[in-house]
């Protein structure tokens, strides 16, 4: 039986991660759920409650199975959970708890031996700590090419989880180190699911959800502006929708940059800037400056295949192009209206901005 020092950090471990599998399960992050089934698995291990037997075969099982299967999960790309992969990697676990489960105790240390590379010189936790921390490497690899918060994530979650497996480790120890790797999923899965409910992928700026919530707080001076990019529609179809997203980050870079408002995405090509106490004064300045750093950049464009759906000849070559964005501002009136009729006055000036030929600002 465990000892009550390896009981509570080993119930904690199965606790944290089956709660953090849950979350991943909830908000479909679907390799993290991969991870966290292999770590909840891993930890009943160590608790010793599957095998029956002490820590002692649960740190062995860890040893032996957990590296290769998040090695695989590391390797794969996200997918969804029933997909062909994941099964095969839950097969192998299940294989893998079964063998902890059921192998008698005098085949357990042959099994031991041949699994994972019994025979290298090395001692088996520190060629399982090379494996889990090879998978961590390969998580933070992607997160330099993708930079998703869960990736990167993934990578220190690794990271503990290879400490634990080192030879100097005991099942309490790892089991601590499962738990801290457990708040670290958890932690990371609470805010991707934040920036997936209120950052727009693509501009990377806040949403229209994120602005309604601000919007509903808001008390004193304010100005909100809409911002809308002009022609956009023949930009995409003179350039391609993938230069049309280009172009629309630059956009967005342009208003992250805006002195003393915040940006947020509002939707399609249209962008929303609030200004909010004093600054709110200086609005139609920012406003114009906004404008024209906008009307000054250069997007790069490539030259693209004929076809493609395009109307053959209406594509110009490589090169750079410039858009332009039209501004419709509502400077504040608290008393006179809230924020939803602030934000109708700033359409109708954006209206007002698009009849007037484009590229200018207009007050509402
Ligand atoms: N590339 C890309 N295009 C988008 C995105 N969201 C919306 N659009 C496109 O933006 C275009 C908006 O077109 P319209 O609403 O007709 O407006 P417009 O062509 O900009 O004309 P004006 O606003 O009157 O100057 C549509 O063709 C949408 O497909 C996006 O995320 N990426």
């Amino acid at each position: 039986m465990p000892t009550t020092e390896e009981f509570w950090p080993g119930l904690a471990a199965v606790m944290l991660n089956g709660l953090a599998l849950l979350l991943a399960l909830g908000f479909r992050r679907n390799r993290a759920v991969m991870v966290l089934v292999v770590m909840t698995c891993a930890a009943l291990a160590l608790a010793g409650v599957a095998a029956g037997a002490g820590g002692e075969r649960g740190l062995d099982a860890m040893r032996m199975f957990a590296p290769w299967l998040l090695l695989a999960i590391a390797a794969m790309p996200e997918r969804r959970l029933l997909a062909r992969r994941n099964l095969a990697v839950i097969g192998l676990l299940a294989t893998a708890t079964w063998l902890t489960l059921a192998a008698p105790a005098h085949v357990w240390p042959e099994l031991r031996d041949a699994f994972p590379f019994g025979w290298l010189p090395m001692d088996r936790g520190l060629v399982a700590a090379g494996i889990v921390l090879l998978a961590a490497a390969v998580c933070l690899a992607r997160w330099v090419v993708r930079r998703t918060v869960m990736e990167f994530a993934m990578g220190l979650v690794l990271i503990v989880v290879g400490i634990a497996q080192l030879p100097v480790m005991r099942a309490d120890g790892a089991s601590s180190l499962f738990c801290l790797a457990a708040m670290v999923a958890l932690v990371a899965i609470l805010h991707a699911s934040y920036r997936m409910a209120f950052v727009d992928g693509l501009a990377g700026l806040p949403n229209r959800r994120a602005l309604d919530e601000t919007l509903a707080r808001l008390s004193g001076d304010y100005a909100v502006a809409m911002v809308d990019v002009d022609h956009f529609k023949t930009f995409n179809d003179r350039h391609g929708h993938a230069a049309g997203d280009r172009a629309l980050k630059a956009v967005a870079e342009q208003l992250r940059a805006t002195r003393g408002a915040t940006a947020f995405r509002y939707g399609g090509e249209e962008f929303c800037l609030l200004f909010t106490g004093a600054r709110s004064r200086s609005a139609r300045q920012a406003c114009e400056e906004l404008r024209k750093r906008i009307a000054a950049m250069r997007i790069r464009v490539r030259a693209a295949p004929r076809g493609n759906g395009r109307k053959a000849g209406a594509r110009p070559g490589a090169g750079e192009v410039k858009v332009t964005v039209s501004i419709g501002l509502a400077e504040r009136d608290t008393r006179a209206r809230g924020s939803d009729e602030a934000l109708k006055a700033a359409d109708k000036a954006l209206y007002k901005a698009k009849g007037a030929g484009r590229n200018c600002v207009r007050l509402g």
